[in-house]
């Protein structure tokens, strides 16, 4: 399939402001129009004086007629501008919300095989860039193009070959500009990857400086970043040293109409093939072509760069998003079960093979073994947060794809070691859990959560800023948190991976409590690496290589599995060590 032409594509994305554009572009177009009407009167004026023109009138009217056009020209270019700003900024808002409202949309996996850096710099800086396509390209460049096509209209009226004559130095100016578009395209994506780079630099240089620190890595870090910022810089002085030449030589060669046409015409007014009123106009008007060609030559480069920037906008916008029916479905009691499921975050690598299990609705699931196993896996699919590649998951007695992601989400309250905090309240932080929880449910959750006591005693209480990820609580503190805000969404499928992880020994027991508030009569799944905290769990599943060990109870699995048995010898034996 042909591809759409950039600007084609630019246009499309803006669908919604179309009216303002055209209105913009319209009023440009007639601005330039009345801009010839200065040179018109000057030619005029000159006639009149070469003839001897003394009535007073007739150089007021030109003059008038001159002045009228120039203003009417600034004044609608200015209206002009200022229609196709307006356009552009509401175009850039909708273009932004639809990027951000796709992201959730997407597996997660695409977000997080996708740089946080380079996701920022689609969102803000190439999305900016195109602000200055859509509101001066659009407007400007067809106005700055249909001018001189109107002059040059009129010259052909006036003499053929003076007509010709003033287009002689304009090619040859435009094939040392169009040179400079040659491999524009690539150089400007190679332009944007070295900016990407830079920008994952610095997002990783700030995300990990904690590590950074830790293991006094600064300067390595620091060597890495000021590497990619000069690589950058590098890249645009040779970019640009390539453009230079080519573009100075546009510059000079493409004004220059005088050359052949004072010359030539002043031959064929000597000879008398050419009136003098002719030849005057003619002089005059070929200044008028090329200013506004060469304004017009001064966006070529942003016509250039709009198949990059829409490229990397429309790679989100049109990323394949997770198959899930749109209409809502009634779900029965949240039971799960997952049927033949195999999976992969990359289409080559299988991790999970034919799973088959089933977790009824009220009952905990506890997730049990090795590293790297898919326990984890496991538990993410189940949220909704990629979809299986073979197989079924359904919830309720539904298919999970045929789920609207949206009520899929509202199923399950997923709780992590690291669970995000934003860099704003703790009350806003646990109101995350259900946006349309009041002050005083937020606080029983809290309290639920056994989270009370320590948020009062933060420096604003329940309006205590957390900082970026939480970073101004503890762990710990972050995790109650995290519990506080499962509480608050009251899902009927509750997900614990690790959650009692960063918890000491002495809040401990306020957090078991915490988690047993949470978990009361819910379908749970609990990953935990300390089997001693899901002994009484209905049913341990037992993960290995992508596939089920072996599933039971406690008891069950300590006589019939040889692996979750020497995994309970070894928890005991850290107890155990622990103790002594
Ligand atoms: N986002 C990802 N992209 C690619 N591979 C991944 C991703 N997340 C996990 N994996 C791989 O999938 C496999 C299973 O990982 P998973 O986190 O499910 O294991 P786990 O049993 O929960 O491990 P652990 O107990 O250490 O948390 C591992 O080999 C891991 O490297």
């Amino acid at each position: 399939m042909q591809q759409k032409s950039p600007l084609l594509r630019i246009w499309e994305l803006g669908e919604t402001e179309h009216r303002g554009l055209i209105r913009a572009i319209i009023s440009a177009l007639i601005g330039v129009l009345c801009g010839i009407f200065p040179y018109i009167a000057a030619a005029q004026v000159i006639i009149g004086l070469v003839y001897g023109q003394r009535e007073t009138s007739y150089y007021l009217m030109w003059c008038s007629i001159g002045l009228t056009g120039y203003l009417v020209r600034t004044l609608l270019y200015n209206l002009a501008l200022s229609m196709s700003h307006k356009a552009a900024f509401s175009i850039l808002k909708d273009i932004r919300s639809r990027v951000l409202k796709k992201l959730p949309k997407l597996p997660l996996g695409t977000v997080m095989d996708t740089s946080s850096g380079k996701i920022k710099q689609i969102i803000v800086d190439q999305v900016e860039s195109m602000e200055t396509t859509l509101a001066h390209l659009l407007p400007e460049m067809t106005s700055n193009i249909a001018a001189p096509v109107c002059v040059l209209i009129y010259l052909f009226v006036l003499d053929w070959r003076m007509a010709l004559l003033s287009l002689v130095s304009i090619p040859v100016g435009m094939i040392f500009m169009m040179a400079i578009m040659k491999g524009y395209g690539k150089d400007y994506e190679g332009a944007v990857r070295t900016t990407q780079a830079m920008n994952e630099t610095i997002v990783e240089y700030i995300g990990g400086i904690e590590v950074i620190k830790a293991f006094n890595q600064g300067k390595n870090s620091y060597v890495k970043f000021s590497d990619r910022v000069r690589a950058n810089a590098a890249y645009y002085y040779n970019w640009m040293m390539r453009c230079q030449f080519h573009m100075s030589l546009g510059y000079a060669i493409a004004p220059t109409t005088l050359i052949t046409v004072l010359p030539v015409g002043w031959l064929m007014y000597s000879k008398g093939s050419l009136s003098i009123e002719v030849f005057l106009t003619c002089v005059i008007l070929s200044f008028s072509i090329v200013g506004p060609l060469i304004a017009a030559m001064s966006f070529v480069d942003n016509l250039a760069k709009i198949g990059t920037t829409v490229g990397s906008v429309e790679e989100i916008l049109n990323a394949e998003e997770q198959q899930h029916s749109a209409v809502p479905v009634h779900l029965g009691k949240p039971d799960i079960v997952l049927e033949n499921v195999s999976f992969g975050y990359h289409a080559d690598q299988e991790i999970l093979h034919d799973i088959s299990l089933a977790i009824p609705a009220g009952t905990m699931t506890a997730l049990v073994g090795p590293s790297g196993g898919g326990k984890s896996t496991i538990a993410k699919l189940i949220a909704g947060f990629w979809d299986v590649s073979g197989g079924r998951i359904t919830l309720g007695g539904v298919d999970e794809k045929q789920i609207p992601l949206e009520q899929l989400y509202d199923q399950v309250a997923f709780v992590t070691q690291d669970n995000y905090l934003f860099d704003d309240t703790v009350l806003e932080n646990i109101r995350m859990g259900r946006l349309s929880a009041s002050d005083t449910e937020v606080e029983a959750a809290a309290k639920a959560a056994g989270c009370d006591r320590f948020i009062r005693g933060l420096e604003k209480g329940y309006d205590t800023r957390v900082g970026g990820g939480g970073a101004h609580l503890s762990g710990g503190e972050r995790q109650r948190i995290a519990i506080a805000r499962a509480m608050l969404k009251d899902a009927p499928v509750v997900i614990l991976d690790e959650a009692t992880a960063y918890i000491d020994p002495e809040n401990e027991a306020i957090v078991q409590k915490a988690v047993a508030n949470l978990v009361q009569n819910k379908t749970v799944i609990v990953i935990a690496h300390r089997l001693s905290t899901i002994t009484g769990a209905n049913q341990i599943v037992v993960v290995k290589d992508g596939g089920i060990e072996a599933a039971g109870t406690h008891e069950d699995l300590l006589k019939t599995c040889l692996l979750y048995e020497s995994m309970w010898q070894a928890h005991i034996g850290i107890k155990d060590g622990d103790a002594a």
